[in-house]
């Protein structure tokens, strides 16, 4: 049988996903399915009776003159998966900027204020989720604002994703986020060996990606990482899984920050939803799980329309369509499990 598209490799993820198998096997298909089921579980449903911000009041913390376009990615990515609110708490010079790429986002001129922390305080009971570091550059003002602001939020048991330079903040000093467990990390491949030398003492070791990122999670107190790559592994410390969904070869900026926006509405979805909706197994890795599908599905997605010129904003034109293929389809997308239990692929 032939699997056309990316498959689940899964070690230690629920009962039933307990092994790591090969790849394009019947068998890692079903296990796809299976955690993308675990993902379906946790996703509201839509529903008149709701009001505005049930669904997610999410706030990113980053940005600076320099980057502008990370911080954006990230905050219309979540409102794109289904958040209703989408603050960005940025610097001064910056703010302008954001706010007319999109006039959907909510953006306050603080980081770089005396008074970040307060400000940023002030609004953290009204959120749901934070999304630390797209785009923050590594000015030490910034980076001591921010540190404030992990401390409060961390106070107030706000889930974080921390990712870019929020994970340089955190090589700096790993006590900052030491055995949080609503924290997920999502470095990339430079920043995974930065934390990696930072916190094990040790470069990455290429041989054994499971090992290296359940080590990392474990040495920080089992805060979940994703290490993104060419297939993305993530790990609580105890359970870790991969995501190897096909993607594309296109490698333009922004794609991680399309995946940590995502993250952040799929990390409340969860928790909120609790460990009777993922089976037992921890909701933050469901959630992980499910940014890493939809990211993968929305380059897939715009690569088949632009091919080499597929840039981050035609990614997040597809999340809409990549959301409801993996998550709101009763047969899931392609690799889904038929009602009469054959593969379909
Ligand atoms: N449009 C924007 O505003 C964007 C801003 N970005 C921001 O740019 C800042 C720096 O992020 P970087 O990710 O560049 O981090 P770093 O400044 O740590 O740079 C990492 C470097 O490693 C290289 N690299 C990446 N993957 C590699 C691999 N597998 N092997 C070897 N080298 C590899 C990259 O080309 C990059 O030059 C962050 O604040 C980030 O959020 C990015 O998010 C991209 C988009
Ligand atoms: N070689 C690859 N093949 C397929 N997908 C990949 C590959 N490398 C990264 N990805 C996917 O791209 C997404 C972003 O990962 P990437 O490593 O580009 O993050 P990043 O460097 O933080 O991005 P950004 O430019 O937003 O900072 C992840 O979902 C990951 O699965
Ligand atoms: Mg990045």
């Amino acid at each position: 049988m032939a699997v056309s598209s990316g498959c689940g490799v899964v070690r230690g993820f629920l009962g039933v996903l307990n092994q790591a198998f090969p790849l394009h096997t019947a068998r890692s298909v079903t296990d796809m399915e299976a955690a993308l089921q675990l993902v379906r579980n946790v996703v509201p449903p839509l529903a008149a009776w709701k009001h505005k911000g049930q669904a997610g009041r999410i706030g990113v913390v980053g940005g600076c003159p320099e980057y502008t376009g990370a911080p954006y990615f990230a905050a219309i990515s979540a409102l794109k998966v289904g958040a209703d609110l989408s603050h960005v708490f940025t610097t001064q010079d910056a703010a302008p900027v954001i706010k007319s790429y999109s006039p959907e986002l909510i953006v306050h001129p603080v980081l770089d204020s005396p008074s970040a922390v307060q400000d940023v305080e002030k609004w953290l009971p009204r959120l749901h989720a934070l999304v630390v570091g797209p785009g923050l550059g590594r000015d030490d003002v910034l980076l001591e604002n921010v540190k404030g602001i992990l401390e409060a939020s961390k106070t107030r048991g706000i889930p974080i994703v921390i990712d870019a330079d929020g994970l340089w903040l955190v090589a700096q000093q790993p006590a900052l986020i030491q055995g949080y467990q609503k924290a997920v990390l999502t470095p990339n491949h430079v920043e995974f060996s930065r934390l990696a030398e930072a916190v094990l003492g040790d470069p990455l070791d290429g041989r054994d990606r499971y090992r290296s990122v359940q080590r990392l999670s474990q040495a920080l107190g089992n805060v979940t990482v994703v290490q993104k790559g060419e297939q993305d592994v993530i790990s609580d410390g105890g359970q870790a899984l991969t995501c190897s969904r096909e993607g594309s070869s296109r490698r333009c900026g922004g794609q991680g920050d399309l995946l940590s926006g995502s993250l952040s509405v799929l990390v409340h979805w969860a928790l909120l939803a609790g460990p009777e909706k993922t089976n037992g197994s921890s909701p933050l890795l469901v959630a992980a799980f499910g940014a890493c599908a939809l990211t993968r599905q929305c380059a897939r997605q715009a690569f088949q329309k632009h091919g080499r010129a597929t840039t981050a904003t035609d990614m997040i034109r597809e999340l809409g369509p990549a959301f409801s293929r993996l998550f709101e389809t009763s047969a899931g997308a392609d690799g889904g499990v038929a009602p009469t239990g054959e593969l379909r692929l």
